[in-house]
């Protein structure tokens, strides 16, 4: 499975130029002919939180259709970052996966909101899981801070997801976190881990870019730098396999002793 990662610099509460520069990189991006494409979290607004009530995408339906045309008029599976969705209950931080086909493959909401960058005071937390299926492989999604919390992503590779999509806006000052988090998140599910950061600056936080592939065993396969632009990379899959049998950790789990 070959991977583009779309590290974009988002521009702030710009819809339209966010989503027509995601469309150069993408037609950038299938020059290389990847089989799944993958954007950064909130990538149509940025984090422009105070004017969510006007940008929010109602019932996330223009995003939906404009990933399932882009799936489908570029061939590729989309994991479509995430972007504000209106609903009736408030705004969610919402990633919808689309199939090569055009069907959507997967929805999830990010779970744990970041109070430091006040998603709390705007957002509502999500409280379902977000695992997939692309090409029979089965994958998971989370979004940014989500990776912080080791027992949600177990719980999606303790029910199956061999590949981790993470979807971030994360600030540079805590690079070191992001790396190690990823890396550790790797490590202990025995997975890969895909993980596609934005580049640049808002008016809050300047970000860290360095987007990553990272093996089941650690090791990182690609990894960006700060600026904004494409990175690819290869899964492969009997990669997982070799690591699970020899370090059995799934099997060796004592989950009668833990919360
Ligand atoms: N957008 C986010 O969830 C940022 C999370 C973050 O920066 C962290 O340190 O955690």
């Amino acid at each position: 499975m070959k991977i583009a990662l779309i590290q974009l610099d988002i521009a702030f509460g710009d819809v339209d130029a966010n989503i027509a520069r995601a469309e150069q990189f993408i037609q950038e991006a299938m020059k290389q002919k990847p089989d799944v494409l993958v954007l950064p979290e909130l990538w149509t607004t940025g984090y422009d939180l105070t004017r969510l009530n006007i940008l929010a995408d109602e019932e996330g339906n223009d995003t939906k259709n404009l990933l399932s045309k882009w799936a489908t008029t570029y061939n590729v599976h989309i994991v479509g970052g995430s972007i504000a969705k209106k609903n009736q209950d408030g705004v969610t931080n919402t990633l919808y996966t689309f199939a090569k086909d055009g069907t959507c493959a997967g929805e999830y909401s990010k779970a744990h909101l970041f109070q430091l960058m006040n998603e709390h005071l705007y957002l509502q937390a999500g409280d379902k899981q977000g695992l997939f299926q692309l090409d029979n492989v089965p994958c998971a999604s989370v979004i940014c801070y989500d990776i912080r919390f080791p027992e949600w992503i177990r719980t999606h590779t303790v029910n199956g997801a061999t590949v981790l999509f993470v979807v971030a806006e994360w600030p540079l000052p805590r690079l070191a976190h992001w790396r190690t988090l990823l890396i550790s998140r790797a490590i202990e599910n025995q997975c890969y881990v895909v993980a596609c950061n934005r580049a640049g600056s808002d008016p809050n936080n300047t970000f860290a870019g360095h987007s990553l592939i990272i093996d089941p065993w650690g090791e990182v396969v690609v990894e960006g730098d700060e600026q904004e632009g494409v990175l690819y990379g290869t899964l492969d899959f009997s990669k997982i396999d070799d690591v699970r049998k020899g370090i059995p950790v799934f099997s060796d789990r004592r989950s009668e002793l833990y919360f």
